[in-house]
């Protein structure tokens, strides 16, 4: 018997200094991280399609059941410019008897806001830039005019007490002038913060970062806002996206932002693919012991249902492979 006590409790201390030296190398990894899906704005904004609500509420529905905190609902912009999400009205007023997560809705203007609000938003986002170009082509406007109408939408949200998200798109390329510099997105960053965004998503619009580029934005930024007020946005068309949000996790970034079944891209960022998958960072999550409290098989499910409406196979290589291999999905 006693013999026995000894084995185990030899076993247990080679378990805990295993999982102690493991740590050694993670230490530096948030023990939580948010996910906030843009899967139902920035993956159905570029469908050519248009998804009629009924379909994009009952995603939503999904998404909320799988333990997502935020699920971008929608935009309130332009329908001559997004005919896509032109139903924004109608999806965000059928959520509202939704429990379980904030639902976000893009504001690029004081009559957005207004829209939103009349529907029911109880958070809403305004999206700059770091590029020039890509603010004209993307909103129509310079970047010190985007920040000029920023400000007046913060001010009627502060006013409402409704929170406001920060995005910065191109924060290391852009489709029109190339390489970003980190100080241009510090610059937007600060400017965002200050004007009262409880919290900050930066883009990699058209997927171009590498690590390489990604750290020393993210070095730039965190100098001038918290970083807890910090969230990271990859889409993946160099397939860079997971390798991204590690070092952006490794510097202490704990908000980042996917999109099931990796949908999405920007209608002015020609050949931006989606973004980062949902499920691929839920498994790599879950692989680094970091909480999400997010069930992988229901996103997985609500993957299937809008990869089945658009009539595509999923952008996620999790899902595509826990789909195939049934030993491997009794193990999640
Ligand atoms: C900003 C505007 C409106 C300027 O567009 P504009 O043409 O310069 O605006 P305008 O003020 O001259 O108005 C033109 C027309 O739009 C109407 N209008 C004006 N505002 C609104 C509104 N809010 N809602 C509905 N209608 C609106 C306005 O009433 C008028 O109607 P008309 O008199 O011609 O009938 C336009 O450029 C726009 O809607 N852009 C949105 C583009 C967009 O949604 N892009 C994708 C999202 S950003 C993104 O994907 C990046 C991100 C966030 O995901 C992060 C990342 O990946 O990097």
């Amino acid at each position: 018997m006693l013999y026995v006590c000894q084995i185990i409790i030899i076993a247990l201390i080679v378990m805990i200094m295993a999982r102690l030296g493991t740590n050694k190398f993670l230490k530096t990894i948030p023990r939580y991280v948010k996910i906030v899906e843009v899967g139902p704005r920035d993956g159905l904004q570029n469908e050519k399609e248009i998804v009629p609500p009924s379909v994009k509420i009952e995603l939503i529905k999904m998404l909320v059941s799988s333990g997502l905190p935020v699920v971008e609902a929608t935009s309130f912009v332009s329908p001559k410019w997004v005919p896509q999400l032109a139903d924004a009205k109608d999806v965000l007023e059928a959520i509202q008897c939704v429990e379980g997560a904030r639902f976000p809705v893009l504001t690029p203007n004081l009559k957005g806001f207004e829209a939103a609000v009349a529907a029911g938003a109880k958070e809403v986002a305004i999206f700059a830039a770091a590029s020039e170009s890509f603010s004209k082509s993307n909103i129509n406007c310079s970047i010190e005019d985007s920040l000029a109408r920023y400000r007046d939408v913060a001010l009627a949200a502060k006013k409402l007490s409704i929170p406001v998200r920060g995005y910065i798109s191109c924060v290391v390329g852009c489709p029109i002038e190339g390489a970003i510099a980190p100080s241009k997105v510090a610059y937007v960053a600060k400017e965002l913060f200050d004007m009262g965004c409880f919290e900050i998503s930066l883009g990699d619009t058209i997927g171009v970062g590498t690590p390489g580029t990604v750290i020393p934005m993210l070095a730039a930024v965190i100098d001038v806002v918290p970083l807890e007020k910090l969230a990271v946005h990859f889409h993946d068309t160099y397939g860079q996206a997971l390798s991204n949000i590690l070092a952006s996790l490794q510097m202490g970034i704990s908000i980042v932002d996917s999109s099931v079944s990796g949908l999405g891209g920007c209608p002015y960022a020609k050949g931006a693919s989606g973004n980062v998958a949902t499920e691929d960072v839920v498994y790599m999550l879950n692989g680094l012991r970091v909480e999400t409290n997010v069930d992988l098989r229901k996103v997985m499910l609500a993957g299937d249902f809008i990869c089945k409406h658009l009539g595509r196979s999923s952008g996620s290589k999790t899902a595509i492979a826990l789909s195939r291999t049934t030993a491997h999905a009794s193990k999640l």
